[in-house]
């Protein structure tokens, strides 16, 4: 299974947190984030890390040309479009960007919400479904309601995200059986700031659950 640290900021834990088994590592490109980090703190992350992590950029609402940009100067592998974008813009996204894995994110608010996923699954790789929050667009540390997800099987592989935790994480996974997990503030002492024992605790609980 995937496992993805989103929100990393010091480069030092990137590679720490990598070691630890995590096969996917966030940047959050959003600026009103306090986990916000530039082009040049992305890159030197990125520069440190080996060839199989993959390094997603997170970005809601930016354009494609600041979307390309970014990936391009910062050596990024993914995109995760984690605002209101549109299948045509992830199509457009794609065009722009053909090789690098696009992952949409969606804040899921019901069931029929739960629904609009499948329109996307022609125009990105992967989805990941975070919980909603009326004024954060992520790393808010809610739950999704998981029973919601037990029937969920799209035609692409897909992320739990939101409310992660050492203590909730082998339940979660007992309930519903997503391609990757994602984890960000349930990890952190503060945000950004990642807390590398809860890391190592996540991996331990995943590994006895194996
Ligand atoms: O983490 C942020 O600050 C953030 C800001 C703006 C857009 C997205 C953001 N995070 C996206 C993520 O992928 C988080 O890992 C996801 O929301 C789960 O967070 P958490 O509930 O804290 O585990």
């Amino acid at each position: 299974m995937r496992v993805k640290i989103c929100g990393i900021t010091q480069p030092e834990q990137s590679i720490a947190i990598a070691s630890l088994g995590a096969t996917a590592l966030g940047f959050i490109c959003v600026p009103t984030s306090p986990r916000y980090v530039t082009t040049s703190q992305i890159q030197a992350a990125v520069a440190q890390l080996p060839k199989n992590i993959d390094k997603i950029g997170v970005f809601a609402n930016a354009s494609i040309g600041e979307i390309k940009q970014i990936v391009v100067d910062s050596g990024l592998t993914g995109v995760q479009l984690h605002g209101d974008e549109s299948p045509e813009f992830c199509d457009q996204l794609r065009q722009a960007l053909p090789n690098i894995e696009i992952l949409k994110a969606f804040r899921i608010r019901s069931l029929e919400h739960l629904e609009t996923t499948a329109d996307y699954v022609k125009y990105v790789d992967t989805l990941l479904l975070d919980a909603y929050h009326p004024q954060q667009l992520g790393g808010t540390g809610k739950t999704l309601d998981w029973t919601m997800l037990q029937q969920y099987s799209p035609n692409r592989p897909w992320f739990l995200a939101g409310g992660l935790t050492t203590d909730n994480i082998v339940q979660a996974l007992s309930q519903v059986n997503p391609s990757g997990i994602d984890l960000s503030s349930g990890v952190e002492r503060a945000p950004g700031d990642k807390d590398l024992d809860k890391v190592a605790l996540l991996f331990e609980r995943l590994g006895s659950r194996e």
